[in-house]
């Protein structure tokens, strides 16, 4: 695998957490003066950063990748209240990298004018380790299958046809509105699961004589996965108890186990035929095919420096620095 692609968005400061915060930004690093811990990453985005930058900087690539038949996943990862869904969805006024990747995609297939294009979309949550499919609310609970014809796949879950971007906008919409998303301290509409949107894109050569179609042309697919994680937080901070602190802790274990994979593909495990644990969460085992192999990978981390999230930034707990800061993520994450 490609070393994955980190980069780091700073939600904006209100001006007194501006005026108390101990951190710094200074290039591509983030520290504290005159304190040894330093965190380097690929690329640092600041408080007056749009999300447009950070779709060009890298996601653009893997949406054109995608079309050329390459799989690709970008993860939204931080923890509550940091700015993934901002990122990965963002507003009326700002929109998140879906849908820029959703335009971007059509864009590049209507360049393509020797080949034609089926694409189709699914949207799902994984929400205490089960699969929802936001796109058919009642279908709960899937389960995840292999096979020789289709690989890894998630039965029953509904893939749409889609023809245009607002149609799949349009689906999204739908789809976020069964999201499963709760309160925390720190967050009033806090997703409380991970969701996958996934644009799946078969091609193929137009066929000279379509009568016939006597195209020999083998179809191209590629899986393009865009995904907002749930937020990673520690139980005190968030006051979870109860409902909300059972799925903190799936959500702990899911993103633990995506960081061991992670760190076991950037170290060369698979090629070397050794284990990667993609079965360990269905977060990684449904990501497996777009994870290994060829694929392109990017990490937006987003993180809050303000003093009052600074015991979740400190190098001993902050999970998205420590796991993602460039010296660590040479071996991949966590
Ligand atoms: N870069 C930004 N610029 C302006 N507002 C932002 C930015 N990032 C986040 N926000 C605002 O902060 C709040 C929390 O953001 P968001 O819901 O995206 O966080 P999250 O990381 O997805 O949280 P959770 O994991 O709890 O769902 C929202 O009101 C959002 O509009």
């Amino acid at each position: 695998m490609e070393r994955i692609h980190v980069s780091v968005r700073s939600k904006p400061l209100s001006p007194e957490d501006a005026k108390s915060s101990p951190w710094r930004i200074s290039g591509n690093s983030i520290f504290i003066p005159n304190q040894p811990a330093k965190f380097e990453f690929d690329r640092i985005f600041g408080n007056e950063c749009h999300t447009l930058e950070i779709y060009e900087a890298r996601t653009k690539n893997i949406v054109s990748a995608a079309v050329q038949g390459f799989n690709g996943t970008v993860f939204a990862y931080g923890q509550t209240s940091s700015g993934k869904t901002h990122t990965m969805r963002g507003s009326i006024t700002e929109p998140g990298v879906i849908p820029m990747s959703v335009q971007d995609l059509f864009n590049f297939i209507e360049k393509e004018v020797d080949r034609e294009f089926l694409v189709r979309m699914s949207y799902m949550e994984i929400y205490n380790e089960e699969i929802n499919d936001l796109l058919v609310p009642e279908h709960r609970k899937l389960q995840i299958h292999e096979s020789i014809e289709r690989g890894i796949f998630v039965a029953g879950l509904r893939e749409e046809i889609v023809a245009s971007p607002d149609q799949v906008l349009e689906l999204m919409d739908f789809g976020e509105s069964h999201r499963h998303i709760g309160e925390t301290n720190m967050n009033l509409y806090s997703s409380r699961s991970h969701t996958i949107f996934r644009m799946i894109i078969e091609s193929r050569e137009k066929a000279e004589d379509t009568k016939t179609d006597n195209s020999c042309d083998a179809v191209r697919v590629s899986v393009l996965n865009l995904v907002d994680l749930a937020g990673s937080e520690r139980a005190a901070k968030t006051g979870a108890e109860g409902v909300r602190l059972k799925e903190g802790s799936h959500i702990n274990k899911s993103l633990m186990t995506l960081g061991t994979v992670i760190k076991k593909l950037s170290e060369g495990a698979e090629s070397q035929g050794g284990h990667v644990p993609y079965r360990d969460s269905k977060l990684t085992r449904i990501l497996q095919p777009a994870l290994g192999g060829n694929a392109n990978t990017a990490m937006i981390c987003n993180i809050t420096l303000a003093q009052v999230s600074r015991p979740e930034t400190t190098p001993s707990r902050n999970t998205v620095l420590r796991d993602t800061s460039d010296s660590k993520l040479t071996h991949g994450l966590a």
